[in-house]
């Protein structure tokens, strides 16, 4: 049974997935400190969390069984990342479930800095019929700078178009013709503070987009220029802003997010007349909270059941043309991974993997994940395919990928050699259409192995009566041989014979197998 803990107010509808599965477990306790949520993380394999929950190392370091942390939003800057590889937790979030509320959010939050309708809201409410101070500007006609042009940016951007506006668009993967088909302008920051009359930030915040818009854009912005942040606290310079303010360089901002949040109740913000505030309102829409949070059940049910999963913030995505070539790898490179890792003498020092064939066509990097995952799991139980890399790196090993067009005898072969100080193995796997996942070659001797269950791997010479002494001492001990598979060279020389056999043979059996005359080496593994 897995459990699952939610910290944060998510969606009961969008978890009704997480509910309704039989070997899930679902616990809410949000408004957590953190040493309370360390007492008790221990007991979880997934925490899903919106944006309060700050997800620390220290908490990952108690979720001794945490195999998933999963964001209901977009922003993961609230959980340690690096924690969360080092420990191969997978970090998920839902993209795309909160764009168009977020999008909405900006809209009307540039219509009520437009047209001050908080403020006015909050004079009549008082008694005062005041229609003189609030005067407003139309959205037809003015420039709209976007810094940030994705998923919410982009967004913006089309409904500002149908309110007749002029959009400046910046964004380093922006291109000419993404923006000519969006009938965006694409310009520079500096562009932008120069032209615009309203700017919006949609990016996030990351040491290049802190006070990406401060007293060098303030400086040089039109004035009367209205200011929208509805994505992350600190993209704006908040002092400098307020400063641009007073000078009448800026006529209005409108502000979802702060670089501290709450902000301290003498937050200058608070009292100014002209800034507008809502508590990080951006996804807070019905709508919203169900898409986030049936994205993210949906993955971390993935994720713990072992299934594919998209989505991972701590794992480069990979684009579904690829993974539909990869997948059927992924297990057959992890034996093989494995297979070699048990079968190499001394410390490894390097991994050498060889494509061949189709797979050479694409990028491999999530199949030798794969690999590196089953040459390290004989040793570091913790390894995973997210810190698969890092532990590997952490060990010096160095890892070598090569492709070649085309395999002599297969459609596609993945090759797997490792290199310790002692020796250097390898052994080379394919799937084989009707048969499916296929060891052919060890070290330099063709064999054709289905790679499961358990398996003795004998070097020995080719001399004749071999088999049959193997065969005899195997049946004396009860251990029974599923089948045999002998590869060789030359007629006389070194051969090597890989047995499946119905249970792992006993240690002592090992041993007496090893004492054979003409039998070299006897290794025991079971995948
Ligand atoms: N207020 C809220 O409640 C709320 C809700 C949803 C999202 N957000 C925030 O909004 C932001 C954008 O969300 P999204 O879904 O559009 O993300 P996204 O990843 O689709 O878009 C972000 C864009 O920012 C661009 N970018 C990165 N660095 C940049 C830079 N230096 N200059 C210009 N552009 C840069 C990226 O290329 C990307 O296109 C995120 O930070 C997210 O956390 C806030
Ligand atoms: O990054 C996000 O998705 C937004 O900031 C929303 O955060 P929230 O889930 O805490 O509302």
């Amino acid at each position: 049974m897995y459990k699952v803990l939610v910290s944060d107010p998510i969606s009961d509808l969008g978890i009704q997935q997480l509910n309704d599965a039989v070997d899930v477990i679902v616990d809410k306790k949000t408004g957590l400190k953190e040493d309370e949520l360390i007492a008790i993380i221990g007991d979880y394999d997934a925490l899903l969390v919106r944006s309060q929950t700050k997800v620390t190392e220290r908490i990952m370091e108690a979720g001794k069984k945490l195999k998933v942390v999963g964001r209901a939003g977009v922003g993961v800057d609230n959980i340690d990342l690096e924690a969360a590889t080092k420990r191969g937790i997978v970090v998920i979030n839902a993209p795309d479930g909160n764009t168009i509320a977020t999008c909405e959010l900006t809209f009307a939050m540039m219509m009520s800095v437009a047209r001050q309708i908080p403020q006015a809201y909050k004079k009549t409410v008082s008694g005062e019929w005041d229609r003189k101070t609030f005067v407003g500007v139309e959205l037809r006609a003015k420039v709209l700078g976007i810094i940030g042009m994705g998923r919410i940016g982009s967004e913006v951007a089309k409904r500002a178009k149908v309110f007749g506006m002029e959009v400046l668009g910046y964004d380093p993967f922006l291109t000419e013709d993404r923006a000519e088909k969006m009938g965006v302008k694409l310009c520079t920051v500096n562009e932008i503070a120069a032209q615009a009359d309203f700017i919006t930030v949609h990016t996030p915040l990351t040491p290049e987009t802190r006070h990406i818009i401060g007293k060098a854009q303030f400086n040089i912005m039109k004035k009367g220029v209205r200011i929208i942040n509805c994505a992350r606290g600190g993209i704006v310079d908040e002092l400098a802003l307020v400063d641009a303010i007073n000078q009448g360089i800026v006529a209005g901002a409108a502000f979802d997010v702060f670089e501290e949040e709450p902000p301290a109740a003498d937050h200058p913000f608070l009292n100014n007349p002209n800034i507008i505030v809502t508590p990080h309102l951006g996804a807070s829409t019905i709508e919203a909270q169900e898409n986030v949070a049936i994205d993210v059940s949906e993955e971390v049910l993935h994720i713990l059941r072992n299934e594919p999963f998209k989505n991972a913030v701590n794992m480069p995505p990979v684009p579904a043309n690829v993974l539909s070539v990869l997948q059927p790898y992924f297990q057959l490179g992890e034996k093989l991974g494995r297979f070699v890792g048990k079968l190499t003498e001394g410390a490894v020092q390097e991994i050498i993997v060889n494509y061949a064939g189709d797979l050479s066509d694409v990028d491999t990097t999530p199949l030798t994940r794969h690999i590196v995952k089953g040459v390290l799991i004989n040793h570091l139980e913790e390894v995973n395919i997210v810190n698969a890399m890092h532990m590997a790196k952490l060990r010096e090993l160095n890892i070598v990928v090569q492709k070649a067009t085309t395999s002599k005898t297969f459609t596609n072969l993945v090759s797997v050699t490792l290199k310790s100080k002692n020796e250097e193995r390898t052994v080379a796997g394919t799937l084989l259409s009707g048969y499916g996942e296929r060891i052919v070659q060890i070290d330099q001797y063709p064999v054709d192995i289905a790679p499961e269950g358990n398996m003795l791997l004998i070097s020995h010479s080719d001399k004749p009566g071999i088999i049959g002494r193997v065969g005899t001492l195997l049946g004396n001990n009860q251990v029974n041989i599923a089948s045999m598979q002998v590869g060789r060279k030359v007629i006389g020389g070194s051969a090597v014979m890989v047995l499946s056999i119905d249970k792992e043979a006993p240690r002592e059996v090992l041993e007496e197998l090893g004492q054979l005359t003409d039998l070299l080496h006897v290794k025991a593994i079971s995948l």
